[in-house]
């Protein structure tokens, strides 16, 4: 898909950077509740979500927490969306269905060979590099030539320079990034964020 090609932002920490995702057309945002440098308190995530329009999707980004825990960060923070990255079995999402909220199933694209978005209960399936929130891009052209079922996301090492050439290489419904549009490790640069989501949206 090109043209309106779904955008998340990752990995928010402050007011600032929050406002010029939403300010430069973001889909997404994501609040890392899992260890990561990137990790925000609950308090720190729901104060920020508070001040995203609801067209706005709020994301909380976990890893294998068990489902109480994610249950205890939505609820703490007010997250629209739940992102589980690793290997989890369906019934990790067959947990979580009760919450009524949209649930994406982030993988690498290696452990997800031929799957397709819904195969485990997701709404959204993330094909991702071997290591999230790394920021290495990897070979994601072959799936332009064999593109999972349904809404996918593109994520891993995307960046505003690259992420034209990935959409147009592998056809996602959708874009992640969080290293792409840092100056260092955890810390956003407003203005990659803006050129992130130009460069992503005229595509
Ligand atoms: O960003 C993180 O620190 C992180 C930690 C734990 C799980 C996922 C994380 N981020 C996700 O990683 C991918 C891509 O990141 P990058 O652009 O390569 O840095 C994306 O799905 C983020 O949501």
């Amino acid at each position: 898909m090109s043209g309106n090609v779904f955008v998340k932002i990752c990995g928010l920490s402050t007011a600032v950077d929050v406002a010029a995702a939403v300010e430069a057309g973001a889909d997404a945002i994501g609040f890392v509740l899992t260890e990561s440098p990137r990790r925000v308190s609950p308090e720190l995530a729901r104060e920020l979500a508070d001040a995203v329009p609801e067209s706005v999707l709020t994301v909380g980004v976990f890893r294998e927490e068990p489902a109480e825990y994610v249950r205890a960060a939505v609820r703490a923070t007010g997250v629209r969306a739940v992102q589980l990255h690793g290997n989890h079995p369906a019934a990790a999402f067959a947990e979580l269905s009760d919450l009524g909220l949209p649930l994406i199933r982030a993988t690498s694209a290696a452990a997800a060979a031929g799957a397709g978005c819904g195969d485990f209960g997701e709404d959204l399936l993330l094909l991702d590099a071997p290591v999230a929130g790394a920021g290495e891009p990897w070979d994601w052209s072959a799936l332009g030539a064999k593109p999972p079922a349904g809404k996918w996301v593109l994520a891993g090492g995307l960046s505003p320079a690259n992420v034209a050439a990935a959409i147009e290489a592998a056809r996602p419904w959708g874009v992640d990034v969080s290293s792409g549009v840092e100056v260092r490790r955890g810390v956003k640069d407003p203005a990659l964020i803006a050129e992130f989501l130009q460069a992503a949206k005229s595509a």
